[in-house]
């Protein structure tokens, strides 16, 4: 049965990339369910496109891609992603998240609601609900787009480097509300060039050239990184 799999992915001799030309190449991996997986290797190595494999945004070219992991993936893109003056607030950017269930025209249910306001309480948002986007710190703003992420309520969070950018107090939140997010049974994926964040995780995958050079616990995988 799908949900005593202990593995989220299960990804065999994967090649993928774009308009035809392969970034990643015959990549075998598992990613543990209810984990945290970190994606570490140097600039252009392909952690963001694998991740795109995991969202489903990105097709295989070969090989396969096992998921056990049920519902639609939350994916947190890299905050310097989002338009710098979106005219919108943080209590309106959390509240998107229930789109995944509602839809962006149907009216949001007094439910989603609350679930909005209760992960916006969760990341210590709420004194900054009013705020718009474009008046936040990165690590506040990188804060909105996890609550979002969280108010989705999916079993699989993707995350592309979620420090970067931030000072040492907002990387120790995000660090700690991925450890809480994890520990209530989700499968976390984070790409990241940070060292002392991948140390956290469960599990790491390194790439190299769209290789995957090791996986396995990150004391073992970073020594190669
Ligand atoms: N949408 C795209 N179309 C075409 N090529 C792309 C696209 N996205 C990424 N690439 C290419 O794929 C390769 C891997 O990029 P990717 O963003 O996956 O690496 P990365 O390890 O996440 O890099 P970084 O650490 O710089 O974010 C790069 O050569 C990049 O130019």
């Amino acid at each position: 049965m799908q949900h005593t799999d202990d593995a989220a992915f299960r990804i065999a001799t994967l090649t993928a990339g774009y308009a035809g030309q392969s970034v990643l190449t015959e990549i075998s991996a598992t990613i543990p369910r209810g984990r945290i997986t970190a994606i570490v290797g140097p600039n252009g190595s392909g952690k963001s496109t694998l991740l795109g494999i995991l969202a489903g945004t990105v097709t295989a070219q070969s090989g396969s891609v096992h998921r056990s992991t049920t519902q639609k993936p939350a994916f947190v893109v890299q905050h310097s992603a989002i338009p710098a003056a979106l005219p919108m607030t943080v209590r309106e950017a959390v509240a998107m998240g229930r789109w995944a269930h509602r839809g962006p025209w149907r009216r949001l249910t007094r439910d989603d609601r609350e679930i909005a306001r209760a992960c916006l309480e969760r990341m210590g948002l709420t004194d900054l609900a009013c705020r718009r986007l474009d008046t936040l710190s990165g690590g506040q703003r990188q804060r909105t787009l996890l609550a979002q992420a969280l108010a989705q309520q999916s079993d699989l969070v993707l995350l592309d480097e979620p420090s970067t950018g931030l000072d040492a107090a907002s990387r120790a939140e995000i660090s700690r509300a991925l450890a809480e997010i994890s520990a209530t049974g989700v499968t976390v994926v984070q790409a990241t060039h940070d060292m002392a964040e991948a140390e956290q995780a469960d599990h790491c995958l390194l790439l190299r050239d769209g290789r995957l050079e090791a996986a396995g616990h990150p004391k073992e995988v970073l020594v190669r990184a």
